[in-house]
């Protein structure tokens, strides 16, 4: 937990903070709209005995009082998909709609992904990358399991993407769900913070504000750009974000989110960042009983 307590001067309530990241976290899944509704799924859970509760702010997701969501019947089926609750968010921010060009960047094991293309009704192209060769074989078994047709599969580093390969030569709207020091993620794993360094966060946030950069560029004018991570670094979410404001054309937009959160910081330790970081969102575990995100929203200007 020690490196969690460079966070005591900007977390409120830091006490139940802690003690939150020291709970183990609860399963939940996503209902896959592609091949079931909500009513469906939540009957076939019913009929298998796994009891389920609704969440306030997304009626797709449900959490499951169950030790292996991924081994029901409903997930065999495909009706839904083991995501954990914050992880829906950064999809569900992003808004596209059936018919557009979307593009993952960093897409594997493929959650968003099929959470993009279910959103989409499964019309259109999310171009699901992943540099990752190794991961990109969950990210078709998942793309199959869950009928998500409209994925097109891709293995490069997002920092170069090339669009070459396409009919098409900007996105509409990109997700930037970011390789991160996964510090949100210690309720489900608790070796996260295990190798904690600075010096990996200064890694990390190189490749964060390439791939971040690269996707304001494949995006077209108008278009959005959603940067998420699972960590509460500000260097690897405020400042990656500011570095996009300050490098390419792109503006931080505003967004509503029902789920409690806390506002993105204007500055850190010595750094000082644009006002409207407040409008990016950091979830924290405590908050509403989950892991821990950060999530921002641009609109591409030119
Ligand atoms: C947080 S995970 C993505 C999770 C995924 N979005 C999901 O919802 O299932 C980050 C991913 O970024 C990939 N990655 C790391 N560096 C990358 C790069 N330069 N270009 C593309 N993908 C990268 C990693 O292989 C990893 O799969």
């Amino acid at each position: 937990m020690e490196p969690l307590e460079r966070y005591r001067p900007i977390v409120d309530d830091f006490e139940a903070f802690l003690d939150a990241c020291e709970r183990p976290l609860g399963n939940a899944v996503r209902v896959n709209t592609i091949k079931a509704s909500v009513d469906r799924a939540t009957t076939v859970l019913e009929e298998e005995g796994v009891g389920y509760e609704g969440v306030d702010w997304n009626p797709r997701v449900l959490r499951l009082e169950t030790d292996s969501p991924g081994s029901t019947w409903s997930s065999f089926h495909g009706f839904t998909h083991g995501q954990e609750e914050v992880s829906a968010v950064p999809a569900t921010v992003l808004e596209p709609e059936p018919g557009e060009r979307v593009w993952d960047c960093c897409a594997a094991p493929g959650g968003k992904a099929t959470q993009l293309a279910a959103l989409m009704d499964d019309r259109g192209t999310v171009v699901a990358n992943d540099s990752n060769l190794g991961r990109i074989s969950a990210l078709r078994f998942n793309a199959e399991r869950l009928g998500a047709t409209s994925l097109a599969v891709t293995n490069d580093d997002a920092r170069n993407y090339s669009l070459e390969r396409f009919d098409f030569d900007e996105f509409d709207r990109a997700l930037v769900d970011a390789p991160c020091s996964c510090e949100g993620t210690i309720r489900k794993n608790p070796d996260a913070l295990d190798g904690w360094s600075e010096g990996y966060l200064d890694e990390v946030s190189g490749i964060q504000k390439g791939v971040l950069g690269r996707a304001v560029q494949a995006t077209r004018e108008g278009g959005t750009v959603v940067y998420s991570t699972c960590t509460f670094a500000p260097e690897e979410n405020e400042a990656v974000v500011q570095h996009a404001l300050d490098r390419e054309d792109c503006r931080i937009v505003d967004f509503d989110l029902e789920l409690e959160h806390s506002p993105g910081l204007t500055e850190w330790n010595d750094e000082e960042y644009d006002d409207h970081l407040e409008q990016t969102a950091r979830i924290y575990p405590h908050q509403n009983d989950t892991g821990g995100f950060f999530v921002a929203k641009l609109e591409v200007t030119a």
